[in-house]
């Protein structure tokens, strides 16, 4: 296990118990943040009293207070200098008092006093709340165990801190943007990820201060640390009875009971030497002890910056006055971890800075048990999945299929899994790893190996890929040459140029590494399902199956099929069709060249009706689906058909829960919205047994012009057209003439005319895909060149890449003119091949560098 990995692992256990007694602390901590200021505002009359003429001296309040206090002794008068405050006075506490909450000494009474009259004021209303308020906060109201628990939780909010700092480290770390900007665009799983690291980091230094000056208060040794850091003066005075007895000089008049001091006296001692005060508390010398006023100036630097002045308590000499402007400056840090914890050292937006943090301390904690509820969630699932898989009985062409994954959320992770799932429902050998089990040299035993990787904090591998990626970045061009693969990269485009950024370095590295593709890296963006979907796809094509039911189906709109077209009569390759579809009258659907148009095929009447016949079912038997009504028939004619011997006999309910939705196709959109309709080229596809593919045949042969089609959009910004001021290069074969022609559309109407189009087909009488058009572009000058292949016909160049490979000197022309290279067509010999006739005429670096800059992008299945 990594450092990062044991961080994590210890963040999140903690998180999930000590989080909790962290956010009750929190929440009370910041109930009391404006204590005073509250019980103020509540208590007019008790607290804070009408200002009329002069106040009683001390002498004369003292003894209005004993006039109706006369059995108990008092032990201490705070004064304000604010006409409104009222006084304080302290009472010794009984002789039999019990002890405090929390193990403290007994405490006695304290009152409200009317400082121009002495009379005692009524007891504040609230204090009983700030009580139990801080106690929670202190002991969780519990004594000793809750002392200790609130202990344990504060050292494990200093570990929070810096592991959370620690695991969130950006790569660009000096961007202050990084480290503190909240983004509000960001869902579900990747907010929650983003207000606990994000919101954690705005209220770190807070949490820091709060905890380490909150220890202060858990543990003995903590407090004899920090005085030993600041070179305290040995402890002054102790509260407790019986300090100092005995102690001191030895003076014998310091035995006298402390109810014989001399007010007045004392006052004016204290007068003479503080002139200018804010607040003063006179308290009265304990046996042996002296007469001691504690004091803030009129400005003092928090609440806490107490002065202290010691008198003799019967010449009044001072014998210790101690300020807090003079003290050392650790002194001061170690005298003020009251003011620090609450962050009234730091002035009043201190305190609200500090109240604000606290509140948001249950945050963490939500965010927290959020986050890991989810990723267990999808842990549980991948297990399920890995549990499920049988395990390999015979492989296919002597391959087996790894899939690795590398995953921080729990997403690629079931990915993998779920992929491997697919795939073992053919005769695959499939088996699932994590990058964190592989290192790269592992590769080069492997034929076919599918990644699903997402990217996490700033294009940076999951932490289980770190060290894959780590020994990845060294390795040899060029050492995984027979390895084929495919890239499921999950990311979030909020993330910007950080997008998927993993699953990009990974497949450069790949490459690097001569290793092929079967298929064009797959982003996933926010969990796209339309992503999802063309990943199996290919999980589809690659495993030879055409009835993968969609792990989350489209919802599709009903558009119209408005024409089809024979595009190639007498073709020798598959027959060609030009298809046209209408968007729903009431919906306005828009598109870009480069986009998809995903289609949900249905079964003809034909074949519903036989599966109907040989099973029995009734096909009228009606039935609500996503609250609409529904036939069987017609949910047949949309689902994969279960084997009949497995269904015949069923309950109509039973079988219509095993039901899975046919899987969708998708073809490269050949029109632009202004053409009114969504317009493709489909190849009519045949089975072994000689009767039309799913799509290809409902399409090309059982649905009619005028009839309900099932499609929808999908945006492919992979594929969208490059910046209107530079040359473009379209190169393609087959129906990927489709793609290009959306193009080139595109381009002429944006008045981009610098265009040159490289097309392959087999033959030139047959095959001549939108040939008319494309001669009138020619001739009218919106396409620059034009080079037509046709592999069966003369002499010429067979191929696309060859004919690439004789121009080479224009494709450097263009090239140098800033031209994007745009591919559309078959990913088996002609995309590898143009690929290579690129790398032959600029270099490998110079192509990965287009690659980099979006200028060479591809349409390839
Ligand atoms: C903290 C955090 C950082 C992320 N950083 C990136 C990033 O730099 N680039 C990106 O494309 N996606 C980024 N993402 C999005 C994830 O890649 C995406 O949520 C993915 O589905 C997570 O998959 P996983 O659960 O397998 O880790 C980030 C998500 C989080 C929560």
């Amino acid at each position: 296990m990594t450092t990062r990995n044991a961080l994590f692992q210890i963040h999140w256990f903690l998180g999930i118990t000590a989080g909790i007694v962290l956010a009750l602390v929190g929440v009370t901590g910041g109930l009391l943040s404006f204590e005073d200021e509250l019980l103020k505002a509540w208590n007019p009359g008790v607290i804070s009293v009408q200002a009329r003429g002069t106040a009683l001296s001390p002498d004369a309040l003292v003894a209005r207070i004993r006039e109706q206090r006369p059995d108990d002794r008092i032990q201490s008068l705070a004064l304000s200098r604010d006409a409104t405050d009222a006084a304080r006075v302290g009472f010794a506490p009984a002789k039999d008092a019990a002890r405090g909450p929390g193990g403290r000494g007994p405490r006695g009474e304290s009152r409200y006093v009317n400082p121009y009259t002495g009379e005692l004021l009524d007891k504040p209303r609230g204090e009983g709340f700030f009580r139990t308020t801080m106690q929670l906060h202190r002991w969780l109201a519990m004594d000793d165990v809750g002392k200790q628990i609130v202990a344990f939780s504060t050292v494990a909010l200093i570990f929070f801190c810096l592991s959370g700092l620690y695991l969130r480290w950006p790569r660009r770390w000096h961007s202050l943007r990084t480290w503190l900007a909240l983004d509000w665009k960001q869902k579900g799983r990747n907010f929650l990820w983003h207000l606990h690291s994000i919101v954690g980091t705005w209220v770190l230094i807070a949490y820091l201060i709060m905890s380490l000056t909150g220890l202060w208060w858990s543990y003995g040794w903590y407090r004899d640390a920090v005085n030993k850091w600041a070179d305290m003066p040995s402890q002054q005075q102790p509260r407790g009875e019986g300090a100092r007895a005995g102690g001191g000089r030895g003076d014998a008049s310091k035995q006298r009971k402390p109810a014989d001091v001399d007010v007045a006296a004392a006052w004016n001692a204290f007068q003479r030497t503080v002139p200018e005060w804010s607040t003063a508390t006179l308290q009265w010398p304990r046996e042996g002890g002296g007469l001691q006023f504690r004091y803030l100036d009129t400005d003092p630097a928090h609440e806490r910056a107490n002065n202290t002045l010691e008198l003799d308590p019967f010449t009044f000499a001072v014998e210790k006055h101690e300020r807090y402007d003079a003290r050392p400056w650790k002194q001061k840090i170690a005298g003020s971890m009251f003011a620090l914890h609450r962050g009234s050292f730091f002035g009043v937006g201190g305190v609200i800075l500090f109240m604000i943090a606290s509140l948001l301390m249950p945050l963490f904690a939500i965010t927290g048990w959020m986050l890991y509820l989810e990723r267990r969630k999808r842990q549980r699932e991948a297990k399920r999945l890995a549990t499920s898989l049988i395990p390999p009985t015979k492989s296919v062409n002597g391959e087996r299929v790894l899939v690795a994954y590398a995953s921080q959320t729990g997403n690629a992770q079931r990915l993998a899994w779920q992929t491997a799932a697919e795939l073992n429902k053919t005769d695959n050998h499939v088996e699932v790893k994590s990058l964190a089990e592989l290192k790269p040299d592992d590769l080069a035993n492997e034929a076919r190996v599918l990644f699903v990787v997402s990217t996490f904090g700033e294009s940076q591998p999951p932490d289980g890929g770190r060290a894959f990626a780590r020994r990845m970045r060294a390795m040899q061009p060029g050492s995984l040459r027979g390895l084929r693969y495919g890239i499921l990269s999950l990311g979030d485009s909020e993330y910007g140029e950080d997008y998927s950024g993993f699953g990009r370095e990974l497949e450069h590295w790949l490459h690097v590494a001569g290793a092929t593709p079967l298929f064009d890296r797959i982003d996933v963006d926010a969990m796209d399902a339309g992503a999802l979907r063309h990943w199996q796809h290919h999980l589809g094509v690659m495993s030879g199956r055409t009835d993968m039911a969609d792990w989350t189906a489209p919802t599709y709109q009903h558009w119209l099929l408005a024409e089809r077209l024979h595009l190639n009569p007498g073709s020798p390759g598959g027959a060609a069709f030009h298809i046209a579809l209408m968007p729903p009258a009431d919906t306005r659907v828009t598109w870009q060249a480069g986009d998809i148009i995903e289609i949900g095929p249905r079964h003809s009447d034909t074949r519903v009706n036989d599966f109907l016949t040989a099973t029995g079912f009734d096909g009228d038997h009606a039935m609500v689906v996503d609250d609409a009504m529904t036939s069987l028939r017609h949910l047949l004619a949309h689902s994969l058909l279960p084997e009949v011997q497995a269904v015949r006999g069923m309950a109509v309910g039973a079988l219509i829960t095993q039901l899975k939705p046919l899987p969708h196709r998708e073809y490269s959109i050949a029109s632009l919205p202004a053409d009114g309709s969504v317009q493709f080229v489909l190849r009519r596809m045949l089975l072994p047994d000689g009767t039309p593919g799913l799509a290809s045949g409902w399409l090309c042969d059982h649905a009619s012009v005028g009839d309900q089609i099932n499609a929808r959009i999908r945006s492919n910004p992979n594929f969208h057209a490059p910046d209107s001021t530079r040359p473009m290069v379209l190169i393609g074969n087959g129906t990927g003439i489709g793609g290009l022609r959306a193009h080139l559309k595109e381009r002429i109407a944006a008045g981009a005319h610098r265009n040159w189009m490289l097309f392959g087909e087999r033959s030139a009488t047959s095959d001549r895909l939108y040939g008319a058009e494309l001669e009138d572009w020619l001739q009218s000058g919106v396409l620059t060149h034009l080079d037509r292949i046709f592999s069966r016909d003369g002499d010429g160049p067979h191929y696309v890449q060859d004919a690439l490979r004789a121009n080479t000197l224009r494709l450097r022309e263009w090239l140098d003119e800033g031209a994007a290279i745009y591919v559309c067509g078959s990913l088996q010999g002609m995309a590898p091949g143009v690929d290579a006739v690129l790398v032959d005429a600029i270099g490998q670096d110079a192509v990965d560098a287009l690659v980099e800059a979006g200028r060479y992008r591809r349409d390839v299945y």
